[in-house]
């Protein structure tokens, strides 16, 4: 039986053009975003996917990206889960500020704790180990029993929400993870073992991976 889960992070959003840092707020995608979106469902298409199950945040820039992908595929009609336990990472106080400024204000380092470690929180905001309280038993109570069932089945989120999931799927350490960068609309394709461990993956950014 196949069982194959697909991640994906939204395309470009109106922030991410801006460099501001965005969290929780809503802004929608840009132009580009939507050409990333659409090339991901093409690249999708490409590699023979139809998905059977689908799940996103309540942030308006998933939500498009996913909605863009399926049409892309000729599945316009298929139910699509919202849950804001997909949501971003929430940034507290950086939210809304940029992300250059911010470097200059509180230096290179203190910024990139803040961004990619996993455990140093943003002030006011959540440490990638909080998002991942957050995001993990979802995934694992709702999405990873419809993969198991051999439904191919559709994440579409965000930057933060996903590296949460890939640290487990991937068995990255919080070192590996410092380095782990998601780009806008790259789709990964992951094969999942019955017991729910991952055979390989594909990132559709990149070349093919085996897990170790
Ligand atoms: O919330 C944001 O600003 C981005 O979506 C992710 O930002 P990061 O790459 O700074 O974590």
């Amino acid at each position: 039986m196949q069982r194959r889960l697909v991640l994906v992070r939204h395309g470009q959003s109106e922030w991410n053009l801006k460099n501001l840092f965005t969290g929780w707020k809503d802004p929608d995608l840009t132009e580009r975003g939507v050409e990333e979106a659409i090339e991901a469902g093409r690249r999708l298409k490409a590699e023979g996917i139809v998905f059977d199950a689908a799940f996103t945040s309540k942030l308006k820039r998933a939500q498009r990206t996913n909605q863009l992908i399926l049409n892309e595929l000729g599945q316009r009609t298929l139910p699509v889960v919202e849950d804001e336990a997909l949501n971003e990472r929430d940034y507290g106080e950086l939210t809304g500020l940029n992300k250059d400024e911010a470097r200059k204000t509180w230096g290179e380092q203190k910024v990139l704790m803040w961004r990619r470690s996993y455990d140093v929180p943003p002030p006011g905001g959540e440490s990638l180990r909080d998002t991942v309280a957050r995001t993990l038993p979802y995934f694992v109570r709702e999405i990873l029993p419809v993969v198991l069932q051999g439904k191919t089945t559709l994440v579409t989120a965000h930057g933060n929400s996903l590296r949460a999931l890939i640290m487990t799927l991937e068995r990255l350490t919080p070192d590996e993870l410092l380095r782990r960068e998601l780009f806008t609309g790259a789709p990964i394709i992951y094969e999942v073992n019955a017991d729910s461990t991952i055979e390989s993956w594909k990132d559709l950014a990149g070349s093919p991976a085996a897990a170790s």
